[in-house]
């Protein structure tokens, strides 16, 4: 086999624990043609394992069903229970990779959560499937081997959480679902994927220069919440309501998804202003999908203490200043972690 890990260095098929948290890779439909309107993580994680025997010919594999939802569920708390497990097996030595079965919705926010917050330079692959398991060529069992294929390999060893679909490698800060059904939806756009599996093997070609795991300043070991960080969408004739709205709720961290390069329509930028002064961090992001939302560009951060959200989308820009603010309230230190991570 050419699956290259270092436990084939010492003459042993890697160790994969998978971690299922449900989705439509666990899904199930009423007929073999039902592509959409069937129901989310039904299946378990033994029944997944079952479904790909070649697993056996890559990787000794275990599997913990830590949830059974379907993605658009996903909350912070989930994710700190999930990175708390992900953090104690890769403390295990017998333990050479994990995989994370997950529902497509979310999974570029859980695949970046875990990114900042694991402490293990360890692969871990999140992937999920676009069709359910009872589908006419269903893509869950070749995303799960190909996920397995990575998970136990050697050259993904420090390359940050990976996500594997449609037999394309992506960094999880930068890999976005950009199509609502169809199976190559998952792309890192511009920025580019980092490789490919072919051939039973992974092939990479590039890195993300950005922080990632072992390399960052968060530390989820003793959290059990996180802070609230919410988005306020911009749209031609958006008023104030939402950011309002939002802040009387108790946000701690606005992210605004703006038009264009994160532009502050006139009508919101008071409320955003207003809310800064209350305390709120306010971090500039922009609804496009791609490209630099640049500092003091379409405002003038400098003087409202804004952060810009660099190439993030809104929701890995709420992921950030979640974390951020567990560790500051100053802006500045705040931006930093925007340009680092
Ligand atoms: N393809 C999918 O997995 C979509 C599903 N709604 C989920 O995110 O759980």
């Amino acid at each position: 086999m050419l699956c290259a890990a270092t436990a084939h260095a010492a003459g042993r098929m890697p160790n994969v624990v998978i971690l299922a948290t449900g989705g439509t890779i666990a899904g199930t439909g009423a007929t073999s043609t039902t592509t959409v309107g069937y129901t989310a993580a039904k299946v378990g994680v033994d029944d997944l394992i079952k479904a790909v025997p070649e697993l056996k010919q890559v990787a000794h594999v275990t599997g913990e069903q830590v949830f059974q939802i379907a993605s658009e569920n996903m909350s912070n708390e989930h994710w700190l229970t999930l990175a708390k497990r992900v953090n104690t097996l890769l403390a295990k030595p017998d333990v050479d990779g994990i995989v994370i079965t997950h529902g497509t919705d979310t999974i570029e926010e859980t695949a970046y959560f875990l990114d900042l917050v694991v402490k293990s330079k360890k692969p871990v692959v999140v992937v999920g499937a676009m069709r359910p398991s009872t589908a006419i060529s269903a893509d869950g069992p070749i995303n799960l081997y190909n996920a397995v294929l990575v998970a136990g390999s050697q050259d993904a060893i420090g390359k940050g959480v990976l996500v594997v679909m449609n037999d394309q490698i992506n960094a999880a800060r930068d890999v976005s679902k950009t199509n609502t059904t169809t199976t190559d939806t998952f792309k890192s756009t511009e920025l580019g994927l980092l490789g490919y599996v072919v051939g039973n093997q992974p092939h990479f070609y590039r890195v993300s220069t950005r922080k990632h795991t072992v390399d960052t300043e968060f530390d989820v070991s003793n959290l059990n919440a996180l802070p609230q960080v919410d988005i306020a969408y911009t749209y031609a004739n958006v008023g104030p309501t939402a950011v309002n709205a939002l802040v009387a709720a108790g946000a701690k961290g606005l992210i605004h998804a703006g038009v264009g390069d994160g532009s502050l329509p006139n009508k919101v930028r008071p409320a955003l202003s207003a809310a800064r002064e209350k305390g709120v961090v306010i971090v500039r992001a922009s609804r496009v999908g791609q490209g630099i939302v640049a500092r003091n560009g379409e405002a003038n951060d400098d003087q409202l203490d804004f952060v810009v959200a660099d190439t993030l989308n809104p929701q890995k820009a709420r992921i950030l200043l979640m974390l951020a603010l567990t560790r500051t309230n100053d802006t500045k230190e705040i931006q930093r972690m925007f340009y680092t991570y």
